[in-house]
């Protein structure tokens, strides 16, 4: 028998390019739960991003691992058909530490919506965005880091959110619903 897959859906890219924005609406029109990746990191991760110092490697692994639990928790033991979450992502072996949660399930399927925005774009909304750590000056950092989804990474959605908030949000909402339409018909054929 055919098992349905339930899909982890990882919302990726620089800090400020709009993941929030746009998981929470995938949350609410697909009816999945939520996992706001910077409610997971440690203290000591936040307190440095607050204080413009940026994560190296060694800061990072243990967050991962973190989301991915939770991610999987949520589908095994909250036995949730899906779930949306934030993470930045920045670099292809972040992205393998994630993928991790997929290999060798027959349930469990990990797919990223990389957001795409220019630096330029990003530091004004990071620059007018009020009430979190991570500010305008950390920007720059991010897209150093960034290592964006090659050719070959081809669990990825790529989304320009270089529009309206609504704009960036329906263009995810279609892009997963098209993908999930043809990888489901593919695996039913
Ligand atoms: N398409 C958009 N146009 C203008 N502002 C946006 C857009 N998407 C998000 N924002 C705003 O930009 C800021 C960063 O978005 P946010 O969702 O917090 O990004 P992230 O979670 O990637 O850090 C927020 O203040 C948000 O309201
Ligand atoms: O909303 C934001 O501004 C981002 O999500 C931000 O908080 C940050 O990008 C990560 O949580 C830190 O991790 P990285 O340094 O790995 O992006």
């Amino acid at each position: 028998m055919c098992k349905h897959p339930r899909y982890i859906w990882m919302v990726i890219g620089p800090a400020g390019c709009g993941k929030s924005t746009i998981a929470q609406f995938l949350s609410r029109k697909l009816n999945l739960p939520y996992i706001e990746g910077d409610d997971f990191h440690p203290l000591q991760n936040i307190v440095k991003m607050a204080n413009g110092v940026p994560l190296t490697d060694e800061d990072r692994w243990g967050w991962l691992d973190t989301l991915r639990n939770e991610a999987v928790a949520k589908l095994t033991v909250g036995n949730a058909d899906g779930c949306i979450v934030t993470c930045s992502c920045l670099k292809r072996r972040y992205r393998d530490v994630i993928r991790v949660a997929g290999a060798g399930s027959e349930v469990v399927v990990v797919r990223f919506v990389y957001l795409r925005a220019d630096e330029e774009l990003v530091l004004g909304r990071v620059s007018a965005r009020e009430g979190h750590y991570m500010k305008a000056g950390m920007v720059h950092s991010q897209f150093v880091a960034l290592e964006e989804p090659e050719d070959d990474e081809v669990d990825v959605i790529t989304v320009d959110v270089s529009g309206t908030r609504s704009e960036g949000q329906w263009s995810a909402l279609c892009k997963v619903l098209q993908y999930v339409d043809t990888e489901e018909g593919a695996r039913f054929e």
